[in-house]
């Protein structure tokens, strides 16, 4: 994971000192892209241990389409809790624009279902898109993500907001445009979450893994995260894991997290860090 290293590195040298909306202010750089060839490794930082349950079960909850917090915590998932009203409901976010983005008549379209349809049918097609950016269900920055959930918009504006496929010789590539980059805590999980949609996309219409293609908007080290970013950068990384998907279910709906196994994954110790909500 160089590219990973050198944008950390690159963010606490060059980064602008610039304040957020959660008031614990940032060094940012505006604009980056980072390519993995996803043939040659399973995309996991190594420099500090990651917890990639936490990533496998997010991922198929954005797939199921749900917006609660119920499923996340019957597999002891917590990254979403700070977001989450009192009865666990994040608003219309990740699952509920990927599977049902509502339409003015009424309708929902099931993009993820288009997609892999399309993959199959058009695999030259130019518009291969997801996008969880409904600007309609937008949150207002200046109230809580709770007050946005009462009023029926999302918790939190999408980070990872639109992704594209791409088929050429037989491989499948996934860019992903990310506006907002936790460098630290949220950025490590991005790009193996995309990794592992790419892979499953991959087996589902019968294509290789090409490569994921990482776009940053406001790429930004958290003031608080320093220390942790600077322990991680005097680390030496290790070889990428493989990942191995260990049976081909009927759709990309009914994938389990038991189907997935990391295999070679070695990595430094964890680093525990604050998040900034
Ligand atoms: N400030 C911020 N950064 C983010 O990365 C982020 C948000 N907010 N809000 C929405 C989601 C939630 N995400 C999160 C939230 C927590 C962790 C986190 O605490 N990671 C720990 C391990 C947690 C675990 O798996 O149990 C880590 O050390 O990576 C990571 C991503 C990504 N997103
Ligand atoms: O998947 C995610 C979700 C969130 N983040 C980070 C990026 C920012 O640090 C915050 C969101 O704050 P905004 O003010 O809405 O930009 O969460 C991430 O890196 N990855």
């Amino acid at each position: 994971m160089k590219q990973y290293l050198e944008l950390l590195d690159k963010i606490l040298t060059e980064g602008s000192l610039k304040g957020d909306r959660t008031g614990s202010g940032t060094l940012s750089i505006f604009g980056h892209q980072m390519r993995f060839p996803l043939a040659e490794g399973f995309p996991l930082v190594t420099t500090k241990k990651i917890h990639l349950k936490s990533i496998i079960y997010e991922l198929l909850w954005f797939l199921k389409g749900d917006t609660k917090l119920a499923y996340l915590h019957e597999h002891n998932v917590s990254i979403w809790n700070e977001w989450a009203d009192e009865r666990g409901e994040l608003g219309p976010v990740y699952g509920y624009q990927w599977r049902s983005w509502p339409t003015p008549d009424g309708r929902h379209i099931d993009q993820i279902q288009q997609l892999i349809e399309q993959l199959k049918k058009t695999p030259n097609s130019r518009r291969l898109i997801v996008s969880a950016w409904n600007v309609a269900d937008l949150p207002d920055e200046s109230i809580s993500p709770q007050q946005n959930v009462a009023q029926g918009k999302m918790a939190l504006a999408p980070c990872h907001a639109l992704f594209q496929f791409y088929v050429a010789d037989g491989k499948l590539s996934c860019l992903l445009y990310q506006r907002s980059c936790d460098m630290f805590l949220g950025v490590p999980f991005n790009i193996a979450s995309y990794a592992l949609l790419t892979h499953m996309a991959a087996q589902q219409s019968e294509l290789e893994v090409g490569d994921l293609i990482w776009t940053g908007g406001d790429v930004h080290c958290y003031l608080n995260h320093r220390e942790q970013a600077k322990l991680q950068l005097s680390r030496k990384p290790y070889p990428l894991p493989t990942l191995i998907i260990k049976r081909r279910p009927k759709s990309i709906f009914d994938y389990r997290y038991e189907d997935f196994e990391i295999r070679d994954y070695q990595a430094h110790e964890s680093i525990k860090a604050s998040i900034s909500v």
